[in-house]
């Protein structure tokens, strides 16, 4: 096939597309960038694909939704939009603004026999998205998956939804969301920047809090449905249902994130604290951010029941399993994680392993688990004062 760069064929999912050769576009170190290639395909994403697949089969079944449609107005190679059409049975309309990318992603629907469900236009996302309710387009999902931040394409996906429907983003500017570009943070994201132990935390926490901003400005409510940070990226799924009651609902669902440098206290609540409540130290604070569930959990269970019955079609179906079992387990937890590591320094004393953390916890009645953002991190709802106690019994 002469599509004028090279090219080669491969299985994801489903579904089978033609990508550009990834030994060509390697770096000299000899691993693969995908950014360097003429149209963007990253294997590495083939997990976040899955989960999308498994949540818009769910999606549409709870909502007993005849025909989904989905939106994705950054489609690369189109493996995304296909996958959305073969394994969640969506007519997609998706647009990029890179001719090679608009043409590859007809290429792959048309070797997946989905072109008639998967419409590709070459436009720019926002001028795309601005033109759907035009062309009688009503999106159930729009998924915005862009090289980094998502923020520019959030109010033109919010104005194309339906009245009920999912904004699907990813965000791979984590930098600025954990706090490392605190000035990038601020302009993006219009938010008090820091740092806190719970870096990857906050930076879902943010994204989510900045949805529900932006959804509110333009009258919907938000329920946030999943959300997770894996590999180098932030993962939403967001729930929006119009109305001005509901919007004001959701912005009751902002706050603020606390931690304490000196005694490791970590909190969310709706105003700032300035002070740390346990050892009166100054608190690095972050914010406004989502302080509520970052999951729900009986849709949660439902997608579990859903990757069961895609497991011979999903690329990784186990770790599909396994990262919906774990955000199961921390559901219930708001409050921010504890870095194990850290909480040891500041205490002066030697790391007991994780799972003897956990299970001391469990047993003095509280709820405990390990966490799926950090290895080194646990969530639990035993107030600060019970941890440092139950740490430093631990010691004997
Ligand atoms: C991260 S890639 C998308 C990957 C794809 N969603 C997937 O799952 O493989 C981002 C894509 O957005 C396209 N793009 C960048 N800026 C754009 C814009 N303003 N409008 C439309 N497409 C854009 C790029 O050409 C690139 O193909």
């Amino acid at each position: 096939m002469d599509v004028g760069f090279p090219v080669r064929v491969v299985r994801e999912g489903g579904v089978e597309i033609v990508v550009p050769d990834m030994d060509v576009y390697r770096r000299p170190n000899g691993v693969y960038e995908p950014a360097w290639a003429p149209v963007f395909y990253n294997p590495r994403m083939a997990f976040n694909r899955d989960i999308a697949v498994v949540f818009a089969r769910t999606y549409a079944r709870l909502r007993g939704l005849d025909k989904l449609v989905v939106v994705e107005p950054l489609a690369g190679s189109g493996v995304r939009a296909v996958r959305y059409a073969v394994e969640a049975g969506a007519i997609v309309f998706a647009s990029d603004i890179d001719s090679d990318a608009v043409y590859l992603s007809r290429v792959n629907a048309e070797r997946n026999k989905v072109s008639e469900r998967v419409r590709v236009e070459k436009a720019d996302a926002n001028e795309f998205m601005a033109r759907l309710p035009r062309m009688g387009v009503k999106p159930t999902i729009i998924d915005i998956d862009p090289f980094g931040s998502p923020a520019p394409f959030l109010d033109t996906a919010i104005q194309a939804l339906r009245p009920r429907g999912v904004l699907a983003v990813t965000a791979t500017d984590t930098a600025p969301l954990s706090g490392t570009h605190p000035r990038a943070l601020r302009r993006r994201y219009d938010v008090r920047p820091g740092r806190l132990a719970w870096e990857k935390e906050q930076a879902v926490r943010i994204l989510a809090g900045y949805i529900i901003r932006r959804a509110a400005a333009h009258e919907y409510g938000v329920r946030i449905l999943l959300a997770y940070y894996v590999d180098y990226y932030v993962r939403i799924y967001a729930e929006l249902w119009r109305g001005a009651g509901r919007a004001d609902k959701s912005l009751e669902q902002l706050g603020y994130g606390a931690y304490c440098y000196s005694c490791g206290y970590t909190s969310l609540a709706s105003n700032p604290l300035e002070r740390c409540p346990y050892c009166q130290a100054q608190l690095g604070i972050v914010g406004p951010l989502y302080i509520g569930k970052l999951c729900d959990e009986s849709f949660i269970e439902e997608m579990l029941r859903e990757a069961e019955k895609m497991w011979d079609i999903l690329a990784e179906p186990d770790r599909v399993v396994k990262l919906l079992e774990q955000l199961l387990k921390e559901c219930d937890i708001v409050k921010p994680y504890y870095r194990l590591d850290k909480l040891c320094s500041i205490l002066r004393m030697n790391m007991p392993k994780m799972n003897t953390v956990v299970e001391e916890l469990r047993n003095r009645g509280y709820n405990a688990t390990r966490t799926h953002f950090d290895p080194r991190g646990f969530k639990t709802n035993a107030p600060h004062w019970a941890v440092v106690k139950m740490l430093l019994e631990t010691r004997r």
